[in-house]
């Protein structure tokens, strides 16, 4: 019988754990050499990381874009405490928000966008899962659908009417386009929210402009999330607070006076009554309808959809007023297509293939959101072998990608041309064009924004031409951009019309 050493169990126990030890190092090691990898960036400071280098004149969009030149497409920042990402490249954004999508469909939580939502509890800030999902559906299906778009077609011909009307009075002299635009815009989606115009509204979009102000700007108490006196300390948190009860009293008035009036026919419901009708149907369902989510999902349409629409009319005027000649062509094919009819409608629209273009070259050179909305990663996950960790905030710079040279001939210049026969769209699966976003959280709005858009410009180019004030030739206009939550021209549009045709 052979002799068993007392010691070979320990020799073998010992020897496995060693092996596990050097397992464990060689793989820790790996990890550090591969997934731990952060993508590139400039160097960061103690306490504030990038802060100092963010913190200049530049707007951040055209900062972030200097930056990614010289770090590269998927750039590592760090804000305060806070880890965020910059997307510069349509390769980068294709990977974050489609092949990655579900991993960066989250929505950072911050101070002030929390108290203007309800708590998150919205559409455009609400994190993914099943709460945003049920909204979202309401928005697609019932609110947003190409059927309740056109039914809100008189409500558009009506104020576009009103807006040419009343240049028309001011035929010759100085117009402020800007004040015009945003009014007119308004009142679309006021009527289409609320119904007829009413008591109301005249103090809700005052307030809800002054939200868009607050919501435009950096909140230091975000980039440090963890010392939670900051967000006592902040002004704006009481700011928005007293807006947030002002508007959300104005919000509930209106529902209730929508539900004291009893609508049978469907022809003339506006959003409010369409919302009604679903909470009364889900009265039992697992995700009733609150008035909360009534009144957020009303803010939102307001929010998101008024002021888009009218920047990107006012970037496509600017654009047009300095290039004559695309406004000349743009104003030809109107006359080609409207003059038979002698008035401009929705019905035609579709046959504005070169005005069309000048929307889209608009919306490349001039996203209103040009980083997007951010985004926060779910999970630690790697795009182009660098580690995203979890709870990264995420920054799609659509700007820049609407300018890289890899993609567009002469990209900073105007050139609506490009789209004629191009079947490149903002549909969200061209990452090279993408001012709507992509993926999951792409913006919901497209059919409502778009006829905004297209009917305002097709009748102001069908019934004024349009000159710059004193003697200022057309390379003179000034394109500044202001940085908000939306970013639109710094000073007010104004320009002079005379009429071509009543
Ligand atoms: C030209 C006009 C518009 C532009 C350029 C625009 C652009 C955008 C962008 C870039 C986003 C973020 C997408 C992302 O994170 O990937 C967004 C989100 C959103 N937009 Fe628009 N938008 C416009 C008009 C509208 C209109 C008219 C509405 C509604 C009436 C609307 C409702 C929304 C909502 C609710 C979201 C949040 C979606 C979510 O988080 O799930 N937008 N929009």
């Amino acid at each position: 019988m052979e002799l068993q050493n007392p010691f070979s169990n320990i020799i073998f126990i010992l020897s496995f754990l060693i092996l596990l030890v050097l397992f464990k190092i060689v793989q820790r090691w790996s990890f550090n050499n591969s997934t731990t990898k952060l993508p590139p960036g400039p160097w960061k400071l103690p306490l504030i990381g990038n802060l100092h280098q963010i913190i200049s004149r530049s707007l951040p969009h055209h900062l972030f874009k200097i930056l990614a030149d010289k770090y590269g497409p998927l750039m590592h920042l760090k804000l305060g405490e806070v880890p965020y990402v910059i997307v510069s490249s349509p390769e980068i954004a294709k990977e974050i928000m489609k092949t990655h999508d579900l991993n960066f469909c989250d929505r950072p939580n911050l101070l002030l966008s929390n108290i203007y939502s309800y708590n998150a509890t919205d559409i455009a800030f609400a994190a993914y899962g099943e709460h945003w999902r049920q909204l979202r559906k309401i928005c697609v299906i019932e609110l947003l659908s190409a059927k309740r778009v056109q039914s809100f077609r008189s409500i558009r011909e009506d104020e576009v009417s009103n807006l040419v009307k009343s240049i028309t009075a001011s035929e010759g002299s100085v117009v402020n386009l800007t004040r015009k635009i945003f009014s007119m815009t308004n009142g679309i989606t006021a009527r289409a929210a609320f119904g007829k115009r009413n008591r109301h509204q005249d103090v809700f979009i005052p307030a809800l402009e002054k939200v868009v102000v607050l919501l435009g700007r950096f909140e230091i108490a975000d980039l440090y999330p963890s010392i939670k006196l900051l967000q006592w300390m902040t002004r704006e948190k009481t700011k928005m607070e007293k807006l947030h009860t002002e508007i959300d009293m104005i919000a509930q008035d209106i529902i209730d006076d929508h539900r004291s009036i009893h609508k049978e026919a469907s022809n003339d419901e506006d959003l409010v009554d369409v919302l009604l009708k679903i909470q009364q149907e889900n009265y039992h369902s697992e995700h009733p309808l609150t008035d909360d989510n009534m009144k957020s999902i009303i803010q939102d349409m307001f929010l998101a959809g008024t002021e888009t629409s009218s920047q990107v009319l006012l970037w496509a005027m600017s654009e047009m007023v300095k290039n004559p000649k695309v406004m000349e062509e743009a104003q030809d094919e109107v006359s080609r297509v409207f003059d038979k009819k002698e008035y401009v409608d929705e019905t035609e629209l579709h046959q504005l293939i070169y005005l069309k273009s000048v929307i889209k070259e608009t919306l490349r050179l001039h996203p209103v959101a040009p980083l997007l909305v951010p985004r926060e990663s779910r999970e630690r996950c790697q795009i182009n072998g660098y580690e995203i960790p979890a709870k990264t905030r995420v920054m799609v710079n659509a700007w820049a990608i609407g300018r890289d040279s890899r993609y567009w001939v002469e990209a900073e210049s105007f050139k609506p041309e490009r789209f004629v026969n191009s079947p490149i769209d903002f549909k969200g699966t061209d990452f090279e064009f993408i001012p709507f976003g992509a993926g999951r959280r792409m913006c919901p709005g497209i059919s409502f924004a778009i006829p905004n858009v297209e009917l305002p410009l097709a009748k102001l180019l069908y019934h004024f031409d349009w000159k710059l004030p004193n003697g200022m030739s057309h390379q003179e206009l000034d394109m500044t951009e202001f940085f908000g939550i939306t970013v639109g021209r710094k000073h007010d549009l104004c320009l002079i019309p005379t009429t071509r045709r009543l």
